[in-house]
């Protein structure tokens, strides 16, 4: 199965290795993160911390469950509420308790700021030089609301519960009622927020969709690639998502040096669509994508489909011989994604393949070539910000991840 509990992927966490996977990857804040505590889930006697505010609950359709309004009105820079089940909403209190309380304003100075860009809306403009891979704002989750929420409980109860959840907020929801609109399929104000503002992400064993209030205000440039000229640079989304799962907590790095003056963009699609499937996915935010790569050459377009039809190939295929016990075929497929990589800038892929080549040769027991790509892929989550450094205990991690994840090495061929 491909349902995976963030908190034993610690921590390496980007996308599960050779299974499909979401490209909105996580990395652990808490090396051991706090067992579970059920609090809420015992209807005899609630306690509400800590939530501020009592839940509010409707039926499933079904009538068989419910989900709830849990708020907490103090938390980040304007509380957070979520939308989910009594038996989720535990399991996140549970280490949401532990998590130093992030404080209003930042101590670090800005350098970027938040502008009017013509056709646009709003968007996010460096101030200052920003240096590539460095974190240049950190954010927290607003409004979370669990996917299944959206299917099991009928529109006009639901908008009940959304409403709450934006109201109860700190600033008395106008931080995301202010937040950009542009679905046309929304028919509710606080659903078309979450439909153009989200981002999906797993909490716990859950999807959820997620409001990151400053991180909204970033365009997108649909993580356009370099055109092979010399215009490569303007090509590029200047920044990228880091999600930290624990905590909501979502920082932006820099994908690239960027200048004074120069728009962030980050990519609002999974990573490696080719166009068809991104004017697809783009019609959600009701605007003409008119970044470098939507407008250039039928031919560049063409070639960029070509190789990301290529590398999804590969890595299907690579994990059905994974799975058919071919190992060698895998290795052999996995060699080639890995230099097309670049070529689509689809860089935070890259650490993703290097665990796969380690679990590999993990499998079969080759210890030294293991090692030696379960390194390269740290190194390169160090460089790009996931983790401070390479450690030793997180090599054995990876060793306990595998062995929990395939059986003991060495015994399969
Ligand atoms: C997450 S919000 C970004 C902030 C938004 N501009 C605002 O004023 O709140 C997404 C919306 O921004 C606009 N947008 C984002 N990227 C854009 C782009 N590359 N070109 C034109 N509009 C864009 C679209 O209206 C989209 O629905």
């Amino acid at each position: 199965g491909s349902t995976h509990n963030p908190k034993s992927q610690c921590p390496s966490s980007p996308p599960p290795s050779l299974k499909p996977h979401h490209l909105l990857s996580s990395f652990c804040l808490l090396p051991n993160p706090p067992s579970l505590v059920e609090t809420i889930s015992s209807s005899s006697h609630i306690d509400i911390s800590p939530w501020t505010h009592p839940p509010i609950c409707e039926l499933t359709n079904d009538r068989g469950g419910q989900y709830c309004t849990y708020t907490n009105s103090h938390h980040g820079h304007r509380g957070w509420s979520i939308v989910t089940t009594p038996t989720r909403a535990a399991d996140v209190a549970s280490w949401f308790l532990d998590l130093p309380l992030p404080v209003n304003g930042d101590s670090k100075k800005k350098k970027w700021e938040v502008v009017e860009i013509p056709g646009k809306g709003k968007g996010v403009v460096a101030r200052e030089r920003i240096e590539q891979w460095e974190e240049l704002i950190v954010d927290y989750a607003t409004l979370v609301v669990d996917v299944g929420f959206t299917v099991e409980v009928d529109a006009l109860r639901g908008y009940k519960l959304l409403h709450k959840a934006v109201e109860q907020m700190g600033d008395g929801g106008t931080g995301v009622m202010e937040l950009g609109k542009s679905s046309e399929y929304a028919q509710d104000v606080v659903e078309d927020v979450l439909r153009t503002n989200a981002f999906s992400t797993r909490v716990g064993e859950g999807d959820f969709m997620a409001v990151y209030p400053t991180v909204s205000v970033i365009l997108s440039s649909l993580n356009a690639r370099h055109v092979i000229s010399n215009k490569a640079d303007k090509n590029q989304n200047s920044a990228y998502t880091r999600f930290v799962q624990e905590s909501l907590q979502v920082s932006i790095a820099a994908s690239k040096t960027i200048l004074p003056g120069e728009e962030i963009t980050i990519s609002y699609l999974t990573l490696g669509k080719t166009s068809s499937e991104r004017a697809h996915l783009l019609k959600r935010w009701g605007f003409t994508c008119s970044c470098p790569l939507c407008t250039s050459s039928p031919e560049e377009i063409a070639a960029s489909d070509h190789r990301r039809k290529e590398i999804a190939k590969l890595q299907d295929h690579a994990i059905r011989a994974f799975q058919a016990n071919k190992p060698y075929q895998a290795l052999r497929l996995t060699r080639q994604i890995l230099p097309l990589l670049p070529k689509e800038e689809l860089f935070p892929l890259e650490s993703e393949q290097l665990e796969n080549m380690s679990r590999i040769y993990w499998v079969l027991n080759d210890m030294e070539n293991a090692e030696r790509y379960a390194k390269e892929s740290l190194e390169v989550l160090a460089r790009q910000g996931y983790i401070k450094s390479v450690e030793g205990w997180m090599v054995r991690r990876m060793w306990e991840r595998f062995e929990e994840e395939e059986g003991p090495r060495g015994v399969r061929y």
